[in-house]
């Protein structure tokens, strides 16, 4: 029997990591490895997913919707020979295109012993109304395209004002929108919803230097205030960022900082390291991750920084 893969796609900062999590939690005693392709070479959400599965393997420095794709086979492979999985879970950057891992993932030897099953899309009800231009997106609606079941995230307080929204994805021809109350659907259910349609021969359309990304870390704690005007400057020309950080005024204090949009938050983490490790995403039309790099160093650097 092969086994089935689970792809989670997902826009920049959608919620992907952390269903997976949520996933992995409830697994209820299946046996999942999972797969995470972050795009910068800081393995964050692989990071992210230790804590819940042992079998989590990163990806980074690429996508796996094209420069990966190799990497990505491997690594099925890998886990295969290893492991006795029952469920493989994907999880694709938010920058990628489906459609270039469903394409990898019809290798006719890796599909006798693993075969994609469903793809799942996390769909940002915040973003989608803070930012209606993300509809003409043309990345985010390849992932819907793409997509078998629709899974909301980031659901308003009452989801009455979500119609407009569902009855818009309806309208693209994603009526299966589950999770209007904030729940999700149990691993057992996911499998199965795929439609089998795979087309081998589609090629992806989406530009793929598109974005870019900054990878910046230092060994000693950083200054907050400083940090955090240092984000607010830079925010206006991020889609995304992400790292854990340590704080000058916070001793002892792991931090796991997190930016969708002009939304930061700071949480505890379970990573204890020195210092600080982060990653900034934006579009190469807003984003200059020299510049950026360049503040980062003087600002928080700098003996006064
Ligand atoms: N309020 C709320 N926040 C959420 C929800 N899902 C995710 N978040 C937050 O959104 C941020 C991004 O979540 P992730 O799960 O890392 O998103 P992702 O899609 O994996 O992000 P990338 O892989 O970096 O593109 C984090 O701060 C999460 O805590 C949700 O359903 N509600």
């Amino acid at each position: 029997m092969t086994v089935p893969i689970l792809l989670i796609t997902g826009f920049l900062g959608a919620g992907k990591t952390s269903f997976i999590n949520e996933m992995l939690r409830d697994a209820g005693g299946m046996r999942i490895a999972a797969i995470v392709n972050d795009f910068g070479s800081i393995n964050i959400d692989a990071a992210l997913l230790e804590t819940a599965s042992d079998d989590v393997i990163g990806l980074k420095n690429g996508c796996i919707c094209c420069s990966l794709q190799g990497d990505l086979l491997r690594t099925l492979r890998q886990i295969l020979r290893q492991g006795d999985p029952q469920l493989i879970v994907i999880e694709a950057s938010g920058i990628a295109d489906p459609q270039g891992i469903v394409t990898a993932l019809m290798d006719p030897v890796l599909w006798q012993a693993a075969t994609l099953d469903t793809i799942l899309c996390i769909v940002d009800a915040e973003d989608l109304s803070t930012n209606p231009d993300r509809w003409q997106d043309p990345l985010w609606q390849a992932q819907i395209a793409s997509a078998d079941i629709i899974q909301l995230s980031k659901l308003p307080p009452k989801s009455a004002s979500l119609a407009p929204l569902t009855a818009r994805l309806a309208a693209m021809g994603k009526p299966a929108v589950f999770g209007q109350d904030g729940s999700t659907l149990a691993v057992r259910d996911l499998i199965g919803r795929g439609t089998h349609r795979r087309d081998p021969g589609q090629r992806s359309l989406i530009d793929s230097g598109r974005f870019t990304s900054l990878e910046w870390s230092c060994e000693t704690p950083v200054s907050m205030p400083r940090f955090q005007r240092l984000i607010g400057a830079l925010s206006g020309q991020l889609l995304r960022a992400k790292g854990f950080l340590t704080f000058r005024e916070k001793p002892g204090e792991h931090l796991l900082f997190q930016l969708v949009g002009r939304r930061a938050s700071l949480a505890p983490s379970e990573r204890k390291q020195n210092g600080c490790q982060l990653v900034l995403i934006g579009e190469k039309s807003d984003f200059d991750p020299d510049a950026a790099e360049q503040r980062l160093n003087t600002e928080l650097l700098t003996p006064s920084g």
